[in-house]
C-alpha cells in the first residue's frame, strides 16, 4: 500500500459517547488511508473490542489500521503499529510483525532519530509537532526545514503531525510530507457529516499535488 494521504488518529475524548465508529467511518468515507487507534487507557477488553471493529471498518474502505504503542494488540490483530521513542524496540517489533507490516516511528524534530528508525526498519517516519496542538501541547517541536532535509536524505514516507489544519497542511505537503496525521482538526466536529467533509478536504490536498 502506498503511504500517501490523510492519516486519521482517534482520540478517546473526542470520540466518546458512541462517536468512535460513526466518526471513524466518516473519515474513511472521506478518504483517510491510515487510521491509528490511540487509546491510552488500560481497559484491555474494550481496547480489543474497539480495535477489532476498527480493523474491520478499515478493511471495508481499503484503509489500514495502525495501533498506537501496543505491540501485543497489533500482533494479535495482525495490523500495523506506531512506536514512540519510549514505546519499545522497533527492530523487535519488525521481527515479530514481519516485513510487510506497517510500522511507524516518532522522530520528533530530529533527523538523527529518523535515520535510526529507518535503519531499524520503520515503514514511515513521523515528525512533529509542527504547530500548536491542543491534543498534545507538550510534544517536542519540529521545523518545516527539517521536513525538507529529511525528504532529501531518506526514502521512507514522511508523516507530519501536531496541530495540522486545512490551512497549514498544504505547506507540509509542499515541504515533503507524504501523509498528514490529524486528530483535532478532523474529529472535533459537530457530527459525522462534518468529519466526512473535512476528511475529503484533507484528502483532496493530495490529489492536487
Ligand atoms: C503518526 C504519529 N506520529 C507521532 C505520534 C506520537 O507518538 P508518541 O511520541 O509515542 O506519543 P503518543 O501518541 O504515544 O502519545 C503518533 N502517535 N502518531
Ligand atoms: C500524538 C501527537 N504527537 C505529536 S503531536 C500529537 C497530537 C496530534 O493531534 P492534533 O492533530 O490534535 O494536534
Ligand atoms: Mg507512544
Amino acid at each position: 500500500m502506498k503511504l500517501r494521504g490523510l492519516y486519521a488518529i482517534t482520540d478517546s475524548r473526542l470520540l466518546a459517547d458512541g462517536r468512535l465508529l460513526p466518526y471513524v467511518e466518516a473519515a474513511l468515507r472521506g478518504g483517510a488511508r491510515l487510521l491509528q487507534y490511540r487509546d491510552k487507557s488500560d481497559e484491555d477488553a474494550r481496547r480489543l473490542r474497539e480495535a477489532e471493529a476498527l480493523r474491520d471498518l478499515c478493511l471495508r474502505y481499503g484503509a489500514q489500521l495502525i495501533v498506537n504503542d501496543d505491540l501485543e494488540l497489533a500482533t494479535r490483530l495482525g495490523v500495523g503499529l506506531h512506536l514512540g521513542q519510549q514505546d519499545g524496540s522497533l527492530s523487535a517489533a519488525r521481527a515479530l510483525l514481519g516485513p510487510k507490516a506497517i510500522i511507524g516511528a516518532t522522530c520528533h524534530g530530529q533527523l538523527e532519530l529518523a535515520e535510526q528508525a529507518a535503519a531499524d526498519g520503520a515503514s514511515y517516519l513521523a515528525f512533529g509537532r509542527f504547530f500548536d496542538s491542543s491534543t498534545k501541547p507538550g510534544a517536542p517541536p519540529a521545523s518545516l526545514e527539517l521536513l525538507e532535509r529529511a525528504r532529501a536524505r531518506l526514502p521512507q514516507p514522511l508523516v507530519a503531525i501536531g496541530g495540522v489544519t486545512l490551512d497549514n497542511a498544504p505547506e507540509l505537503i509542499r515541504r515533503g510530507a507524504a501523509m498528514i496525521a490529524v486528530i483535532n482538526a478532523l474529529f472535533a466536529a459537530a457530527n459525522a457529516a462534518e468529519v466526512e467533509q473535512r476528511a475529503r478536504a484533507f484528502s483532496q490536498l493530495f490529489a492536487a499535488t
